[in-house]
């Protein structure tokens, strides 16, 4: 080949090289844009890049109408004008339609373009007056010197040019995947619903930017990822890495089988063309290669060790998520919505994703276009391989633009469809509401104008969407139509064999394939990233409260509990504890009372160690609770909270929770203990009925029972009660006060109520009032004081007499409350009985009253607790 036919055979290609690398590696690194975007040199870079394009078409045009003369120029000069076209008219739409550019690809492509313009010019000297080599050679030198101008100005801070890839990745993910975040519900809570897709993924979203240009590029963002790859990869699983051969295999078989298929179904064609003989051997070795490549062949094989290699890194990512979401503390789990914290733990597959998306669909996409573009060129020549490139150029941006042109469309349609879910949710849910105001046509009425502004929006999506279809297949169907002209005129007037044609037209689907492919794939990569990214940041997330390296178990002895100073607060401006010191001393009963929000349920809390106290320090038998493990700590405790929640599942199974060990009869008595053992008795079917979600089938004082029933299971050395009893009737009530009598028998007993009647026994009772222990003794002794317990003693009893709280007991027959006997339950099951107080020590029972000290109090019965 001469030296100008190489020329022109490289100049193109050189060119487009530099500017691809450069691309890539300005990506990867995350170069800054060259500011300003300054719209005069922008417009002369796009002005001059345009020049250099239309002298290649004027060119083009020309060689067509020597071509049509019967003077057809010289092929490399034919494909350079063609090449060149492409190249130059693509950058320069590139440039105008980026608003920052970095400018280094751009400059490095005119300088190649520059340099090796110089010897073509010079070769061709005379040759013809039509080159444009002048024109050329002064666009390359003004382009050049814009290129300079650019580089030389002062780049201002990274802006949004050196984030798109991330950050408008973020941005237009919210648009281009919400049906992935908003309306999979398997995956989204109730509360979720609330949120538009772009604030839930909106802190991922910054995490991942920050992430990004803290790593300074791509490169170093992808390795963050690298913390997964010893779950990835299969170490010493031989299988898995057969598996994983066996998919490196299939990737490179599939390449070759690609085109050895087509071509072979050419060669059957040719020797059908003869009609001489049958040709056996052409079609046994094209089915012999479609075997290979089928279900049945080389990819079921490779199907089954996808799955395989997958399950893999499913079952060890998604064991380490959930263990480790299991572990965090409470803050984490108090902060985050639960519906956040599953979707990121259902993530594990992301990253499994991501990896075979770039391994094996997106790597090979370059190679398969290369594949392509060569083996055309065999078939027929490099012109074919011209209108191959261009309709994928085409293809492509068309693609990318008509997307960006449906985004806002497809915004309103999810909007109208998360409201649409949300409108039913709401509906459902609040069943009941609905009932009670009669709006069921209300809610119907509603629900039906949401759903006609889903289809309606969903019409305005989808016609854009149909144009983006209609004009990418029409594009398709152009360029296949240009294609096959031009291989039937080759076979036509240049002898090419008909079965050429023939591979050409079978190979076609996978020569679009890729392209198709490359449309697709930012969407779903940015999508894929920010699901991994999800993952990544729930598991750099630290435990606030974990087992210190030299944690010891936790040796209970008596159970003696100890705060010494303890101050804390959930936020440091806020402090919610103030300097609390008490001692429990082993078996004794101390009970907590205090107005709402004292931070009664914030000591349990603290002496579980769901949190840290920020001052003092817990100690249990003489151990800090922070240099013990938490697991032996929790361990030696049974807690009966506030509002027990229970799992789906039989009675028998949540009680067995406690105690996984335990036995049916261990079960019982501990119902039985609990006064629930006949009530579940009731139950259709008794001990194997299920709870419903959270417990949703059982009365507030069924579940109190039942959490009664796992603490007397579980037999711990220390007792936290939260209000436990706050859910029961007076008759209940007694029994359970029974109940824990025996277990808080020689053990420690922390107990918080507001219900004093029920604390009255306690050896220690202490009135917390913002966040400080303002006052503590014994019931008579706190009494007598006449300070806050005294106060709410009075208001208790009081309310008692006058009726005001919920119920009253009315079963003893001393007690005196006139007709207020709390409303028309006659002392039922269901509710709370409030304030029917005891006639306690030396207090003497006056008409409705009972004189304590100089304070008269209502007049009542002896509480259960009190008989003996
Ligand atoms: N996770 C949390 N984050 C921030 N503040 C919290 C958190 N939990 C509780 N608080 C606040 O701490 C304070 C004390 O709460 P705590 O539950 O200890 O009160 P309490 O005395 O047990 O109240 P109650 O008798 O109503 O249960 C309250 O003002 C509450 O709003």
């Amino acid at each position: 080949m001469s030296a100008p036919a190489y020329l022109a055979f490289v100049h193109a290609p050189a060119a487009f090289f530099t500017f691809f690398a450069g691309k890539i590696y300005s990506t990867c690194t995350l170069q800054q844009p060259n500011p300003p975007p300054n719209r005069n040199k922008k417009r002369t870079a796009v002005g001059l890049t345009a020049a250099l394009a239309v002298t290649h078409l004027i060119q083009a045009v020309w060689f067509l109408l020597d071509f049509l003369h019967d003077r057809p120029a010289p092929q490399h000069d034919i494909l350079r004008a063609l090449f060149s076209l492409l190249l130059w008219g693509s950058i320069a739409i590139s440039l105008s339609s980026t608003h920052a550019p970095v400018w280094h690809p751009y400059f490095a492509a005119w300088a190649v373009g520059g340099f090796l313009e110089i010897p073509i010019v010079v070769l061709a000297g005379t040759r013809t007056g039509r080159n444009f080599g002048g024109v050329r050679l002064a666009a390359f030198a003004g382009l050049l010197v814009v290129g300079v101008l650019l580089g030389t100005s002062k780049p201002k801070k990274r802006d949004e040019e050196a984030r798109p890839l991330l950050g408008a990745a973020a941005a237009e993910d919210d648009e281009a995947e919400p049906v992935k975040y908003g309306t999979t519900t398997s995956s989204t809570t109730a509360g979720q619903e609330d949120e538009e897709p772009a604030d839930r993924d909106k802190d991922i979203k910054e995490a991942q930017a920050k992430r990004l240009a803290d790593e300074g590029g791509w490169i170093g963002y992808l390795r963050g990822f690298a913390v997964f790859l010893p779950h990835l990869w299969p170490k010493g699983d031989l299988k898995g890495q057969g598996c994983l051969l066996i998919m490196a295999a299939d990737l490179v078989l599939d390449r070759v089988l690609n085109v050895l298929i087509p071509r072979q179904i050419g060669l059957v064609t040719d020797a059908l063309a003869d009609r001489s003989r049958m040709p056996w051997r052409e079609v046994l070795v094209w089915k012999a290669m479609t075997y290979v490549q089928s279900y049945a062949g080389f990819r079921l094989l490779r199907y089954m060790a996808s799955i395989y290699v997958h399950n893999y890194s499913y079952k060890r990512i998604s064991d380490l998520a959930f263990r480790h979401v299991m572990a965090l503390s409470m803050d984490f789990h108090s902060n985050k919505a639960s519906g956040e914290v599953l979707k990121s733990v259902e993530q594990a597959h992301a990253l499994n994703e991501l990896l075979e998306m770039v391994l094996f669909d997106i790597c090979p996409i370059l190679l398969d276009l290369l594949v392509a573009l060569w083996y055309v060129t065999h078939l027929f020549n490099m012109y074919l391989a011209w209108v191959i490139l261009t309709l994928g150029v085409v293809y492509v941006w068309m693609g990318v633009a008509l997307t960006v042109w449906g985004q806002p469309k497809r915004r309103i349609y999810t909007e109208k469809s998360r409201k649409e879910n949300k409108t039913v949710y709401e509906s459902v849910y609040n069943w009941q509401t609905v009932s009670y105001f009669n709006r069921a046509p209300y809610e119907g009425q509603k629900y039906a104008d949401a759903v006609k502004a889903t289809i309606s929006a969903q019409w305005g999506y989808f016609a854009r969407v149909f144009v983006n279809y209609g004009s990418q297949s029409l594009l398709i169907t152009i360029g296949f139509c240009a294609c096959s002209l031009i291989a039937i005129y080759e076979i036509t007037y240049y002898g090419k064999p008909v079965g050429n044609f023939i591979a050409f037209v079978m190979y076609w689907e996978t020569m679009m394939r890729p392209l198709k492919t490359m449309a697709n794939s930012y969407r779903r990569v940015s999508s894929t990233l920010i699901d991994a990214e999800r993952l990544l940041q729930l598991l750099n997330t630290k435990p606030s409260v974990a087992d210190r390296p030299t944690a010891k178990t936790l040796k209970v002895d008596g159970g003696c509990i100890t705060f010494k100073n303890v101050g804390f607060g959930y936020d440091a401006a806020n402090p919610i504890l103030k300097d609390i010191s008490f001692v429990v001393k082993p078996g004794e009963t101390v009970a907590f009372v205090g107005e709402t929000g004292a931070g009664k349920s914030t000591m349990l809390k603290l002496l579980m160690r769901f949190y840290d106290v920020t001052a003092g320090s817990i100690a249990i038998d003489g151990q800090d609770v922070q240099d013990v493990t938490l697991s032996s700590l929790r361990d030696a405790m049974g807690v009966v909270p506030q509002d027990p929640s229970m799992f789906n599942v039989s009675v028998m199974e949540n009680v067995r929770y406690a105690r996984l060990d335990a036995t049916d009869d261990e079960i019982f008595a501990a119902c039985e203990a609990a006064a629930v053992h006949k009530k579940i008795l009731t139950f259709t079917e008794g001990y194997n009925t299920k709870v419903g979600e959270r417990g949703v089938k059982l009365s507030g004082g069924e579940s109190q029972r039942l959490a009664i029933a796992r603490v007397l299971l579980k037999n711990p050395k220390i007792v936290l009660l939260d209000e436990a009893t706050s859910a029961v009737d007076s008759a209940t009530e007694e029994h359970i006060q029974d109940a824990f009598r025996q277990l808080s028998d020689g053990r420690t007993t922390v107990v918080i109520a507001h219900r004093l009647s029920t604390i009255m026994h306690a050896d220690q009772i202490m009135v917390v009032d913002k966040g400080e222990i303002i006052e503590r003794g014994t019931h008579e002794e706190l009494l007598a004081r006449g300070g806050k317990y005294h106060e709410l003693w009075t208001k208790q009893t009081t309310k008692a007499r006058l009726g005001t709280e919920d119920l009253i007991d009315l079963s003893p027959p001393d007690t005196v409350v006139g007709d207020e006997t709390g409303g028309d339950d006659p002392g039922g099951e269901d509710e709370a009985v409030v304030g029917v107080e005891p006639i306690v020590g030396d207090e003497s029972a006056v008409g409705d009253g009972v004189v304590v000290g100089d304070e008269t109090v209502v007049g009542v019965p002896e509480f259960p607790a009190n008989r003996t």
